[in-house]
């Protein structure tokens, strides 16, 4: 279903955003006719020869980048408040009696969540991801990641949910490019208190309107005095929150060993289509797995049916070191629990350990700190300009450069580059274009992941080399198999990590990555076989008295199922 939804919208979409066949001339047609009007907006000073020259490096006027916008004068309402306060919920309401609007939230099970909403309210809504486009019939709204953001079309209404990421070291410029670019007459911008200083500020250069609404948490969200103590005393509609994938497995061993209670679990490398279906899985009242084992990647906006946030830890590795949870951190994931119109009304917090105490209250108790500064990444229009002052530059130094030069008004801060850096150290000697190596720059890999490092750099020398990537030269259909140690589980989430990057490089060049239906199908696989591992991992019941979820495949119809592909 999910390979024929992608294949039935990719060419919609590739049309909609490259104009016919021939993605590539028609792109750069197109980019030229933009640079001219980018070239602009662009800061000029006079050389020491008396020649006007552009200094591209100047990012001080971000709002000049988006002149769509610029046309209008937008009404924005600012929602905030805490947790479970209702502020999605009151700007989705505006989103649904509006012709026409989109979503733009920080999770793909955000988007998710919402394009599901609206369309049981029969208000008929697209759903938008780097690597997913489910059109519906007649839908003029739509519900994307916030990097997905359409700044060149015109919207009625739009919603951009937990606006306080606009001040996230790698993702912020992705929210400021929305909240300056997006060109609608409502916009309504949800998150944290601690936002609206800074949006305010920013906004008073666009002539837009700015109103804020504050709110009041719904439903009570009670800090307990003790800690778990035993396992034995996990309850029903219990979310034990960890930070690596071992502890995950771990949790859920030991707590299902207990005997009585299954685990779902979501973490952020597990497959987004794994996500989704393990978190339906918990909140189904009628499904056995009433536990469930996550890190901080429900941490954002999900309406879950949790009772109970444990902290099994106040300490997380944030890719540099071990150190606390912030306060926006642990009030974001605690604010899970209780939420308005679940199975739970009311919300409780503890942690494993009572040592962990003292700082999850003094957490709950805080504001958090006020946003100083948003994200910015310099365009591709500005980079593209840059390059041609300095035609022997590739992209690596190119990108240096503004790192290092770039001129930035007190509001903004360059986004941490470092993946991109990355990118571009490995694919600049290849014989491709400034755009090509932007886009590969920008794709969703994960250098960090050696296989998925690898997966695109022999995406991107396969491309360089015969402009065509056939996804069986890199990957063998039929060689994947039911993880049975913690290791092959980690090479499948990167595998499947791979098919994602062909899928989201199929997006955006169609001919030269034709086989995205084969990378969806294998996709998906992956994340039936890494379910399979999770079904089979932890205590395991006697079978007769086990019931499978209705929505679960047996082995023996996964094996069907795979067969079909082989
Ligand atoms: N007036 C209302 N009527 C019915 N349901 C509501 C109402 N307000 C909120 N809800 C429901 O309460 C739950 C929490 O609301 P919502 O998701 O809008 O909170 P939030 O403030 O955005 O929380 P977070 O900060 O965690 O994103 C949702 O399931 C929402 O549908
Ligand atoms: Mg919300």
């Amino acid at each position: 279903m999910a390979s024929f939804l992608l294949r039935r919208n990719a060419n919609l979409f590739a049309r909609s955003l490259l104009g016919n066949k021939e993605p590539f001339r028609l792109y750069f047609q197109f980019k030229f006719q933009r640079l001219g009007r980018a070239a602009n907006m662009v800061h000029s000073y006079s050389s020491s020869s008396g020649h006007i020259r552009n200094d591209f490096t100047d990012l001080t006027c971000p709002h000049s980048w988006y002149p769509q916008a610029r046309k209008k004068h937008r009404r924005v309402i600012m929602h905030v408040g805490p947790t479970n306060s209702g502020k999605t919920h009151h700007a989705l309401k505006q989103l649904e009696s509006s012709a026409s609007g989109v979503y733009c939230g920080p999770l793909r099970l955000l988007a998710w969540e919402i394009a599901k909403r609206l369309n049981k309210a029969q208000v008929p809504c697209d759903l938008i991801t780097g690597q997913e486009r489910e059109e519906v019939d007649g839908a003029n709204h739509k519900a994307v990641t916030v990097e997905m953001a359409d700044v060149s079309a015109d919207y009625q209404c739009a919603v951009i949910d937990e606006i306080q990421m606009i001040g996230c070291t790698t993702r912020g410029y992705s929210f400021t490019r929305a909240l300056l670019g997006i060109a609608a007459d409502e916009l309504h911008l949800c998150g944290d208190p601690a936002a609206v200083p800074l949006i305010q500020e920013i906004l008073k250069i666009t002539g837009d309107e700015v109103e804020v609404q504050f709110y009041e948490r719904l439903s009570p969200l009670i800090p307990l005095n003790v800690p778990l103590g035993s396992f034995s005393n996990v309850r029903n509609g219990d979310c034990i929150v960890t930070f690596s994938r071992q502890e995950i497995y771990r949790l859920k061993k030991r707590i299902e060993k207990e005997g009585k209670h299954l685990c779902s679990v979501v973490y952020g490398s597990l497959p987004p289509e794994t996500r989704t279906r393990q978190a339906s899985m918990f909140n189904d009242a009628s499904s056995e797995f009433d536990v469930l084992v996550a890190s901080d990647a429900i941490g954002m906006g999900l309406n879950l049916n949790i009772s109970r946030i444990i902290f099994s830890t106040t300490k997380k590795f944030d890719g540099f070191e071990v150190r606390d949870l912030t306060v926006p951190e642990i009030k974001q994931i605690a604010g899970r629990a209780g939420r308005y119109g679940s199975n739970f009304p009311e919300g409780e917090v503890t942690c494993l350990d009572e040592e962990d105490l003292p700082l999850l209250h003094s957490s709950l108790n805080s504001p958090s700190p006020i946003l100083e500064r948003a994200g910015l990444l310099p365009t591709f229009d500005l980079m593209y300009m840059y390059s041609r002052l300095h035609p022997r530059n590739g992209f690596y130094q190119i990108l240096a450069h503004f790192l290092d030069n770039a001129k930035l008004s007190e509001n903004y801060f360059i986004v941490n580059c470092e993946q991109l850096l990355k990118v571009a150290a490995v694919i600049d000697e290849l014989p491709l274009g400034l755009h090509e190596k932007y886009l590969f720059c920008i794709s969703p890999a994960d250098m960090d992941d050696e296989i998925s490092s690898q997966g695109l750099t022999q995406f991107a020398e396969n491309y360089a080399k015969k402009g065509l990537v056939r996804l069986r030269e890199i990957f063998t259909p039929g060689s994947l198999k039911v993880p049975k140690t913690a290791a092959a589980l980690k090479e499948l989430e990167s595998i499947h990590k791979v098919l994602d990057l062909y899928v989201w490089l199929s997006f955006r060049l169609e001919e030269s990555f034709p086989d995205r239906e084969l990378a969806a199908s294998q996709k998906a696989i992956c994340s039936m076989l890494i379910e399979e591992f999770l079904e089979r991992l932890g205590w395991q019941r006697p079978m007769a008295r086990r019931r499978l979820p209705s929505h679960k495949m047996s082995t023996s119809l996964l094996s069907q199922h795979v067969r079909q592909y082989l």
